[in-house]
């Protein structure tokens, strides 16, 4: 809800990661701060992960599951505050290292490798076809 930005208190990202335990549990997503303490024996997804979300930006962990609409609006229940988006430590985006352009699938590959079989094998068949044929004459 757009209302609703900086309406509570500006937390540090140190501060935050700091309640990380089932008693005190405290989340970062999409730039606010919530306390799902009393949250975390009802999770459905378990209180497990909601640990593993401590700490850093659960933003994308909370929207990669998919969860519900009704999830969605739950979320604002355990609101606490806003969060200093200059504390959070940058996290590199992982760049894959560059491959050539020339990236043949596995099913080309796979399919080379039968026809390096086959070829041979129909030469030689037909090799002998010819010499049956031609010898019985
Ligand atoms: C305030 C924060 C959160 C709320 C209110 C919440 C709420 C819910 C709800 C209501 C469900 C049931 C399914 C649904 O309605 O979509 C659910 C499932 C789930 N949640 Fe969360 N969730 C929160 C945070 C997180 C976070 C940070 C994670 C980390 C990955 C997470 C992981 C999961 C998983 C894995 C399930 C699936 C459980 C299953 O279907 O087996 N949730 N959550």
């Amino acid at each position: 809800m757009a209302g609703m930005a900086a309406e509570g208190k500006i937390y540090s990202f140190d501060e935050v990661a700091q309640h990380n335990l089932p008693k005190d549990c405290w989340l970062i997503m999409n730039g606010k701060v919530y306390d799902v303490t009393a949250f975390m024996d009802d999770h459905p997804g378990g209180d497990e992960v909601l640990l593993a979300a401590t700490g850093k930006d659960a933003t994308s962990d909370f929207d990669d599951i998919g969860h519900s609409n009704s999830a969605k609006e739950m979320v604002d229940k355990y609101y606490l505050g806003e969060i200093d988006v200059s504390s959070i430590p940058v996290k590199l985006k992982y760049v894959p290292p560059q491959k050539s352009s020339y990236n043949p699938d596995k099913s080309t590959d796979f399919i080379i490798k039968i026809l390096q079989f086959l070829v041979p094998l129909l030469i030689l068949t037909l090799a002998f076809a010819v010499r049956h044929y031609t010898k019985s004459e």
